[in-house]
């Protein structure tokens, strides 16, 4: 039977609502630069140098993180970056998050994007339980709304009986379970996830990859910089690989994992 008009219009409103962009990176540039002592040209013989000559080091140096990446994120995408250490991944996610400002191009975003830790609020003298409000008011919610989510929110990050114990004793994975638990009981225009799981165990792991999923089916995007790329392939639909700043690759997971391994390995 041919489909009504209504349905017609409904499909076209839903895949055009898919495609919508979420995020605009126009040729990227990060450049750090980095002041005082310790900004010398790098390596240890032209260091030896400067000493027995008795120069002064560089007052300032600068690092060429983001070297003119320029893509667009859609409604429904979750995007692992991946790459070797240094190449920009970290740095181009926090761009993104509108944390660092950009040297030349431009980032342009429909929503807030939040990154991954809500570590600027959370504190190492409070309980997880108060950390946990403290974190859902970090992230906007009302004290109503945390109330209610604060349940589900313990039960997600496994941490049962330590709940209560102040932060500071927790393991590095644990506090990474809690931050992870709490940022994911939301739904984000732009979530942008920093190695979060590669700190979990199997089962925590398993959770986190559907709750993924889950805030991608939101009409969310999800980035995710990991350098498992197990997980990557697992949770999500597309890939940009970073080498040295710029990109070397953008396309469907698989395929952009399966390149960077054969290059790597
Ligand atoms: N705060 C900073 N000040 C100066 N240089 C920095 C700073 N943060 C990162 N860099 C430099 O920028 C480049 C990119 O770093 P970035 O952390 O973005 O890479 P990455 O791909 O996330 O690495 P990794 O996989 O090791 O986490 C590196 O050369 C790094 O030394």
């Amino acid at each position: 039977m041919a489909e009504s008009i209504d349905e017609r219009v409904a499909q076209s409103v839903k895949e055009s609502d898919e495609q919508a962009p979420t995020v605009i990176v126009d040729d990227l540039h990060i450049v750090y630069r980095v002041y005082g002592a310790t900004a010398g040209k790098g390596n240890a013989p032209a260091a030896f140098k400067r000493i027995l000559r008795r120069q002064a080091s560089p007052a300032m140096r600068e690092v060429h993180a983001v070297r003119g990446v320029t893509f667009t994120a859609h409604r429904g995408e979750s995007i692992g970056l991946i790459g070797r250490n240094g190449s920009g991944k970290s740095t181009l996610l926090r761009a993104v998050a509108g944390l660092l400002p950009a040297t030349r191009g431009a980032v342009f975003t429909d929503g807030q994007p939040t990154l991954l830790g809500v570590n600027a609020a959370l504190m190492g003298d409070l309980t997880g339980e108060r950390n946990i409000i403290l974190g859902c008011l970090a992230m906007g919610l009302t004290p109503a709304q945390a109330k209610e989510r604060y349940a589900d929110i313990v039960e997600f990050s496994g941490l049962g009986e330590f709940i209560d114990l102040p932060m500071r004793t927790y393991s590095s994975g644990m506090q990474q379970r809690l931050r992870f638990a709490i940022a994911a009981v939301k739904s984000h225009d732009v979530l942008m996830i920093d190695e979060a799981l590669a700190t979990g165990d199997a089962e925590f792991r398993r959770r986190s990859e559907d709750r993924i999923r889950e805030l991608r089916d939101e009409a969310g995007t999800v980035f995710l910089v990991s350098h498992s790329l197990d997980v990557v392939t697992q949770t999500c639909t597309r890939a940009i690989w970073l080498d040295k700043g710029e990109i070397k690759m953008d396309g469907d997971a698989d395929s952009v994992v399966k390149a960077y391994s054969a290059a790597t390995s």
